[in-house]
C-alpha cells in the first residue's frame, strides 16, 4: 500500500497534471483502503476537481469516428475502473446495463470492454459472429498460472487452441473414455453418502456442512481421471501419493480458483504491471512454484511408466510394430488423462506435446472441472432444503426409476438411471439459470473490428456476458425471481445440455468456445445430487427459518456467501447404507 502512495506522489510531481493524479487517486481508492490512503485520495481529488470537464477530451478523441455502444464516460488512464470501487462487479454491471441499455461499453483501464445481459446480443456474440468473438483476453493469470496460455481454456483463438481442443474432445472427454472412469465416480459418490451418514449419525439433528464434502467429491473425481490419484480425504490413510504432494496441489488449486478470476490492476493499466500493486502476481508465482514441483513428480511417474509400456510393447512384437502402432496401442490402454497426453503427437508434426502444454492442460482442466460442478451442487441442495416438496418429488422419481432389489430395498442410483430422472434434470437446469456457476461466463474477446446492434466494436474488445442477469431477465422468463424447475418441463427442452436456440440462458457458453465438459459436468452434478437426495431427507438447521442465499462472486465461480449447512436424516432402511 505504501508503495502505491509513494508511486502516486512521484507521478504527481513529475506530471503536475490534475486530471492525471485525480485518476490515479481514484485508482488507489479503488484498490486500497485505510485512513492514510483515503485522506490522500480526497486531497488529490480536490486538486483535480476543477478540471473535470477536461477529462473527457481524451475519451472523445478515442471515440472519434467510431459509434461505440453507450456507457459512462471514462477517466483518463483508469477509464471506468473507479465505478467498481468497493462493490460487487457483477451487481454494478447489472445497474449499468439497466441505465445504458443491453450493450454497455466500458473502458477498464486501457481495455475496451462490452457487457451484455440480452439474449439478442448474446446470439450475435456466440452464434452469428462467433468467428469474431471466439478469442480470450490476455491476463497475468494466464501468463503465470497456465504457462502463458499453453493450455487452451484461456488461450487465444488459433491453431494451438484448435489442436488442443480437438485432442481434449476426441481423446479425453469422449464418451468411451469417460465411461472408463465410471467406477471411480461411483466410489466417490458412495464415499460422499458414507461421510454424510457418519456426521448425521453422531447425534440427532447434527448439521452437515456441505461445501468441503462436495468439493472433495468433485476434486477426487477429477484427479482420479487425470492422474489416477486421490488427494482429498477426511482420512490421511485414504490419500494416494505423498502428503506433501497433496498439500502442494491443494494450495495451488485454492489459490488458482481465486486468482484466475481476480481484477488485477496491472492487466488493465499496463504501466502499473511491474509494480504488482495488489500483490496478486507474487501470489500466483508462489503457487506456481509449488504446482510445478508437484506436477514434475506426476509427469516423471507417468513418463517412466509410459517408457516401460513402450519398450514392453516393442519387445513383445519382436521390434515388428511401428512407433505409431505402439502409440495407438498405448493410447488405447491408457489409464488416465496424463497417460493419454504423453502418448499424443504435438503440433506441426512434433512427436509429442510439450511438458508445459501437458502441465497447463492438467491445471486448466482441474480449475474448470471441479468448482463448476461442486458449486451448482451446493446451490441445488440449498434450494431443496428451502423447497421440501421439490425434494420429495425428486425422491419419488428416483424410487420409481431405480426400483427395488431382491430384498425389497431401493436400488442405489446408478449413472445409467440419470437420463430418466427428468425432474432432477429440470432442477439442475433451473439452478444453472437462477444461480449460474459464475456471474459471468469465461470472457471472450473480439479478433477484428465489427458491428453489433449498429455499434462499432473495436478489435481486442473483451466481452462479458452476465449470466446471472440473463437468468433473471423478465423478458426471457416468467417469474424470473422464483426457483421453478417446472418451467422447463413443458417446454420440451428439459435437458441442460441442449443449447437454447434463443440463448435466454447460456450456462455452458456457446459457439466455438462452448464448454466441452458439459456432459461430464452434468453427470457428476446429477449423480452426486441423486445419491444425496435418495439417501437423506434434508432440512434447515435447528432454529433457522431459511437459508442465507446471498451470492458471492469469487474468482471464476459464484457461490453462497455462507457455506450451506443442513440437517440430514437417513430415509431408507439401514441395509441400504451397508450394501
Ligand atoms: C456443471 C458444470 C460445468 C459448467 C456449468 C461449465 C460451464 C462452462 C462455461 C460457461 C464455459 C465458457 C464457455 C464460453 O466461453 O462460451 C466453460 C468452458 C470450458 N469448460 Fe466447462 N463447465 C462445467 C464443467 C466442465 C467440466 C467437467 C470440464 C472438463 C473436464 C469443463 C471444461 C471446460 C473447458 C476446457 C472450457 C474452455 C473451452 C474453450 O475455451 O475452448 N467444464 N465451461
Amino acid at each position: 500500500m505504501s508503495h502505491a502512495l509513494v508511486f502516486l506522489h512521484l507521478l504527481h510531481n513529475i506530471y503536475n497534471s490534475w486530471s492525471f493524479t485525480s485518476a490515479l487517486a481514484l485508482l488507489c481508492s479503488f484498490f486500497f483502503s485505510g485512513p492514510f490512503v483515503s485522506s490522500s485520495v480526497s486531497i488529490l481529488n480536490n486538486y483535480a476537481g476543477a478540471q473535470n470537464s477536461g477529462f473527457h477530451v481524451l475519451s472523445r478523441m478515442a471515440r472519434k469516428g467510431l459509434k461505440l455502444p453507450p456507457g459512462p464516460r471514462p477517466w483518463p488512464i483508469v477509464g471506468n475502473l473507479p465505478l467498481f470501487a468497493g462493490c460487487s462487479t457483477h451487481r454494478r454491471m447489472m445497474e449499468l446495463n439497466k441505465k445504458y441499455g443491453p450493450l454497455l461499453y466500458l473502458r477498464l483501464g486501457s481495455r475496451p470492454t462490452v457487457v451484455t445481459n440480452s439474449p439478442a446480443i448474446v446470439r450475435e456474440f456466440l452464434k452469428h459472429q462467433d468467428h469474431v468473438f471466439c478469442s480470450r483476453p490476455p491476463s497475468s493469470a494466464r501468463d503465470i498460472m497456465v504457462y502463458g496460455g499453453a493450455g487452451f481454456a484461456l488461450s487465444e483463438y488459433g491453431p494451438h487452441w484448435r489442436h488442443l481442443r480437438k485432442i481434449c474432445i476426441q481423446e479425453l472427454l469422449a464418451p468411451s473414455r469417460l465411461q472408463r472412469f465410471h467406477k471411480d465416480r461411483h466410489e466417490e459418490a458412495q464415499i460422499l453418502v458414507a461421510q454424510v451418514l457418519e456426521i448425521a449419525s453422531k447425534q440427532a439433528g447434527q448439521e452437515v456442512e456441505l461445501r468441503e464434502l462436495l468439493t472433495t467429491f468433485t476434486m477426487n473425481i477429477a484427479t482420479r481421471m487425470m492422474m489416477s490419484k486421490k488427494y482429498f480425504s477426511a482420512s490421511a490413510a485414504d490419500v494416494q501419493g505423498s502428503v506433501q504432494e497433496a498439500a502442494a496441489f491443494k494450495e495451488y488449486l485454492h489459490v488458482a480458483f481465486k486468482l484466475l478470476g481476480v481484477f488485477n490492476v496491472g492487466d488493465y493499466i499496463p504501466f502499473l504491471k511491474p509494480f504488482d500493486l495488489q500483490g496478486y502476481e507474487r501470489q500466483m508465482r508462489k503457487a506456481m512454484r509449488k504446482a510445478r514441483t508437484f506436477l514434475d513428480v506426476i509427469m516423471r511417474e507417468h513418463y517412466e511408466a509410459a517408457l516401460k509400456a513402450r519398450s514392453c510393447r516393442t519387445t513383445s512384437s519382436g521390434g515388428g510394430s511401428s512407433a505409431a502402432a505402439v502409440d495407438a496401442d498405448i493410447l488405447q490402454s491408457a489409464h488416465d488423462f496424463v497417460d493419454v497426453l504423453l502418448a499424443l503427437p504435438g503440433e506441426n508434426g512434433a512427436e509429442r506435446l510439450s511438458n508445459d502444454t501437458i502441465q497447463a492442460l492438467i491445471l486448466e482442466l482441474m480449475a474448470v472441472a471441479t468448482e463448476t460442478s461442486s458449486v451448482p451442487m451446493e446451490w441445488t441442495l440449498a434450494e431443496m432444503v428451502r423447497n421440501p416438496q421439490m425434494q420429495k418429488k425428486i425422491q419419488e422419481e428416483i424410487s420409481k426409476v431405480c426400483g427395488k432389489d431382491e430384498n425389497g430395498i431401493e436400488s442405489v442410483v446408478q449413472e445409467s438411471h440419470l437420463n430418466e430422472l427428468t425432474y432432477l434434470k429440470a432442477v439442475f437446469k433451473e439452478t444453472l439459470r437462477f444461480h449460474p456457476g459464475g456471474a459471468f461466463i469465461v470472457p471472450h474477446m473480439s479478433r477484428e473490428p465489427t458491428k453489433v446492434g449498429g455499434y462499432d466494436i473495436p478489435k481486442n474488445t473483451t466481452v462479458l456476458i452476465n449470466a446471472l442477469d440473463m437468468g433473471r431477465n423478465p423478458e426471457s422468463f416468467d417469474k424470473p425471481e422464483e426457483f421453478l424447475p417446472e418451467r422447463w418441463l413443458d417446454t420440451g427442452n428439459v435437458d441442460p445440455l441442449r443449447i437454447d436456440p434463443e440463448m435466454r440462458s447460456v450456462p455452458f457458453g456457446g459457439g466455438r468456445r462452448v464448454c466441452p465438459g458439459a456432459s461430464l459436468g452434468q453427470c457428476i452434478v446429477t449423480l452426486g445430487l441423486a445419491r444425496l437426495l435418495q439417501a437423506f431427507d434434508w432440512q434447515l438447521p435447528a432454529g433457522k427459518d431459511d437459508i442465507d442465499m446471498e451470492e458471492e462472486a469469487f474468482g471464476l465461480t459464484m457461490s453462497l456467501v455462507t457455506p450451506l449447512k443442513a440437517r440430514a436424516t437417513p430415509r431408507l432402511p439401514p441395509q441400504f447404507y451397508n450394501p
